[in-house]
């Protein structure tokens, strides 16, 4: 290692630790408030809470100062929002001791679009003076008490002022998040509605295969029931049950399977045709690859059916061999019995 690097990351580990010791003030001893406020304790920052009773907030770690909103906000000139937006309202009051302060909304809604405008635009509406940034909205408070935060790491933070962004950020690294900047506080709307996205990119792959199947379903019934009927008066309906999805399903299977390989292709053809490897796809194409996994997933799905529905077809096989065999003894041994009786009769005469 050079000596100037070596200069740099001191002062790297010096910056590091003048941010540890920044205080940081939550506004509501919550869930979320209590977990996010003893998080960052862990990581090296002074917390103040700030409460409608002080005094009643128990369970605090010792070196965490519980105060009434107005003494703590004077506190920090960073104030995370624990509270949800319907109780917003008592913030106008504190206008005074807000004024020039960075506020973190990290507030979440009950529904998709519940409200005209995202939960910081309407924060930054009460309180003009502030510098707002959405952020943290997408861990969990249960998250950030266990420490499992493998699988949510991402932390998407938006805002208007770079510098008050910047300083959320840090913050969301500190504590072990991998912060996102996702833009000006025109974002916040998009990024309140992550939480409430089940399965985003479930959609696609689903619509997408049940169009395929209904297309074919429609395609089989056409030729295999339907022309032989006009054309022969031939009932074939028995085919609806299970000789006519065997033949859909490892079609799926394989067109989806195609669809899995084809982004990957169009992708590299892009990236021929462009000469560069880092400009980004077009949207489509971007969300097409990444839902390659569940594209692949439901086409596991449809393989899997054809299977059991071939091994179904063998028994039903059997036992229409079965019935038919029957038939047949009893029948080759009531003739017998006849030509038996007729023996019997011939003989008696
Ligand atoms: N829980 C979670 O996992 C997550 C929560 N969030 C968001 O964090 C915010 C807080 O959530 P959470 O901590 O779960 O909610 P809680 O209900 O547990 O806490 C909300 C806190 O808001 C404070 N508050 C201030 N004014 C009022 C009022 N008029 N009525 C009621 N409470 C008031 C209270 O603190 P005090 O008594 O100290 O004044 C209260 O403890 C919400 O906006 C939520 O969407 C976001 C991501 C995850
Ligand atoms: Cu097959």
């Amino acid at each position: 290692m050079g000596k100037s690097s070596l200069k740099e990351t001191s002062f790297a580990m010096n910056m590091n630790s003048v941010h540890s010791r920044e205080t940081v003030c939550v506004f509501g001893t919550g869930d979320f408030g209590r977990s996010l406020g003893n998080k960052m304790f862990q990581c090296g920052y002074s917390v103040v809470f700030g409460s409608r009773n002080p005094e009643l907030s128990g369970l605090h770690p010792k070196g965490i100062e519980v105060l009434s909103y107005k003494e703590a906000a004077q506190r920090s000139d960073l104030i995370i929002i624990a509270i949800h937006r319907e109780h917003y309202n008592f913030l106008i009051e504190l206008a005074e001791e807000l004024q020039g302060k960075i506020l973190v909304d990290i507030s979440n809604n009950l529904k998709i679009n519940q409200y005209p405008e995202s939960n910081a635009e309407y924060l930054a509406e009460l309180v003009p003076g502030a510098k707002i940034v959405k952020a943290f909205n997408t861990i969990s408070a249960w998250a950030l008490q266990s420490g499992t935060l493998d699988a949510s790491r991402q932390a998407f933070v938006c805002g208007d002022d770079k510098e008050s962004k910047q300083r959320v950020m840090d913050i969301g690294r500190t504590i072990g998040l991998t912060p996102m900047d996702q833009g000006s506080l025109k974002a916040a709307k998009e990024i309140e509605n992550y939480p409430l996205q089940l399965f985003p990119m479930w959609k696609f792959p689903l619509y997408l295969s049940a169009a395929l199947c209904v297309f074919y379903f429609v395609y089989c019934l056409l030729r295999e029931v339907i022309y032989p009927y006009i054309q022969e008066e031939k009932d074939n309906t028995f085919f609806l049950a299970i000789s006519i999805p065997n033949r859909i399903f490892p079609g799926l299977a394989l067109n989806l399977l195609a669809l899995v390989y084809l982004p990957g292709i169009i992708a590299a053809i892009l990236q021929l045709y462009r000469g560069t490897k880092y400009s980004r796809f077009p949207n489509w194409l971007d969300h097409w690859m990444l839902c390659r996994k569940q594209l692949g997933l439901v086409a596991l799905a449809f393989a899997f059916l054809h299977v059991m529905y071939t091994l179904v077809i063998p028994i039903r096989h059997y036992v229409r061999w079965k019935w038919s065999s029957r038939i047949i003894n009893q029948v080759t041994a009531e003739r017998q019995s006849r030509v038996s009786e007729c023996l019997m009769l011939g003989s008696l005469k």
